[in-house]
């Protein structure tokens, strides 16, 4: 952008007052007499100027309080003279920073799920979602899911050239429809590198919390700005294979105490994310031994090492320039067959422990308030395992406040390993078996890391972890 113009002054017409809109070094400021707003370029949506009627107008969104919800927001006036000759360039200057590197216009398929968590997702998505696509100059398709097996349906059979990025604006089990969706697609490679962009409108919406961040996890207007903004970012999927069937999960799978919390509170979907803590509430009076035999192949045991490894690749990202393209290996090859054999043991270990829940997967968070993977990375090609050993019930509450700090990974009872692989065997018949917030039966399955095969939209181009974070 030429250094020439970088204030406007616009006449709103209604309140007949002047505001000043200026191109400063990282954000657009409006202000009057009254205030000034100061709007990061990543937050702005779109800006035009209209040469016949001199109308300005730009599309952005913003807090109203510092820690409150992202709102979207329009300015609209009549540029002033001796403004109106620059006006134009002005608004070119702004879209080249509000979208540095970035393709505009895109092409959206939009997954609706009326069913997921509260139920309220068709409504949020037209009043809230959908205006900010549309200011962005986005074209959309949009289905709204009618049954349980539509997403897997729909993305079995995409016109992947058609699109540039799938959003899905429901919870967790869509985002894993879509991917099994993707793996059975006639180009399952080329299906998987469609950008997945999920708009939080389910119960727990665990990936939208590790794409958008802790604070933005549950804000679809944070989701919009990602699905007009976001880069692609290269992720593993896992493999599960179950009595001889494979099938790809994104995020988790669990057993155990954490697997009763999730699928026995299904019937409270109406609750949020809240049906979690009632879920954890029956989990704690009941207490029980999860009843199973844990086998992996490790890569990594010594949590000092793994945090190492985080704070490492946390440096390199804050060195690299906002801008700074992601790196997008793409996948190669068939990718959906398991490369372990489910009878092998050479270089497996058997893990001892009775305990209380296995929570194997890949990125930081399972819910708003349980970080149980903190050193999880986007694409290293491993899965992190917390196996929590059973102690006592004190020992548990006493351990909640860190849930969702994340320090759980540092408590003695709670054994992470990083693998390529793992396996569980239950040894009683009475269990439940969760993968990406979906029931599987509970026998014995295994999983294996599919390196770099997927991709999401992303801002940060890695899980977003609290710029304070520190483990
Ligand atoms: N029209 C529909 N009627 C019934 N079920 C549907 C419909 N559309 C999708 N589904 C199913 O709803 C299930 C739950 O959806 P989703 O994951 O979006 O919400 P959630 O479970 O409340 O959120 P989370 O997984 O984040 O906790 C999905 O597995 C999907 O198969």
């Amino acid at each position: 952008m030429s250094k020439q113009v970088q204030k406007i002054d616009i006449l709103i017409p209604v309140k007949n007052i002047t505001r000043t809109c200026s191109l400063e070094d990282s954000q657009l400021s409006i202000s009057d007499s009254k205030e000034t707003v100061e709007i990061p370029f990543r937050h702005v949506v779109s800006s035009s100027f209209e040469c016949d009627t001199k109308t300005l107008e730009v599309a952005y969104v913003w807090r109203k309080k510092p820690k409150g919800p992202l709102h979207f927001a329009k300015v609209t006036g009549i540029v002033k003279e001796p403004c109106v000759e620059s006006a134009k360039e002005w608004c070119e200057g702004l879209t080249e920073k509000a979208y540095p590197g970035v393709k505009r216009n895109r092409r959206l398929k939009v997954l609706v799920n009326p069913h997921g968590g509260p139920g309220k997702a068709v409504s949020i998505f037209k009043k809230t979602v959908e205006p900010i696509l549309r200011a962005a100059g986005c074209s959309l398709d949009i289905i709204h899911t009618t049954h349980s097996g539509h997403g897997f349906e729909i993305a079995s059979k995409l016109d992947i050239q058609s699109f540039d990025a799938l959003l899905t604006v429901s919870g967790d089990g869509l985002v894993h429809e879509v991917l099994n969706g993707f793996a059975k697609h006639a180009e399952p490679g080329r299906a998987l590198q469609m950008p997945i962009a999920p708009v939080p409108t389910g119960s727990g919406n665990a990936l939208s919390i590790n794409v958008l961040g802790i604070k933005d996890g549950f804000d679809v207007v944070a989701a919009a700005i990602n699905a007009i903004k976001g880069s692609p970012m290269t992720v593993d999927l896992l493999l599960v294979t179950q009595n001889g069937k494979s099938s790809i999960s994104f995020m988790s799978q669990t057993v155990g105490l954490m697997a009763d919390l999730d699928l026995g509170t299904e019937h409270l979907r109406w609750m949020g994310d809240t049906r979690f803590f009632v879920g954890l509430l029956q989990g704690l009076i009941k207490f029980k031994t999860c009843d199973i035999e844990l086998s992996y192949k490790a890569v990594e045991v010594n949590k000092s090492r793994m945090a190492d490894t985080l704070r490492g690749k946390r440096k390199l990202l804050q060195e690299q320039s906002s801008s700074s393209p992601p790196s997008s290996e793409l996948p190669t090859g068939e990718p959906f067959r398991p490369r372990y054999s489910t009878t092998e043991t050479e270089g497996w270990t058997t893990f001892d422990k009775s305990v209380l829940y296995v929570y194997a997967g890949k990125g930081p968070y399972v819910g708003r308030d349980y970080m149980v993977f903190p050193v999880s990375l986007p694409d290293d090609g491993l899965i992190d395992i917390c196996a929590r050993c059973k102690t006592s019930r004190g020992e548990l509450l006493s351990t909640l406040d860190d849930g969702p700090k994340g320090t759980t990974f540092w408590n003695e009872n709670v054994h992470y390993i990083k693998a390529h692989a793992y396996r569980i065997k239950p040894l009683s018949k009475n269990g439940r078996l969760s993968i990406d917030g979906e029931a599987f039966p509970f026998e014995e399955f295994q999983v294996e890391v599919l390196p770099k095969q997927a991709s999401l939209l992303s801002l940060y181009n890695s899980y977003a972890l609290d710029p304070d974070f520190t483990l």
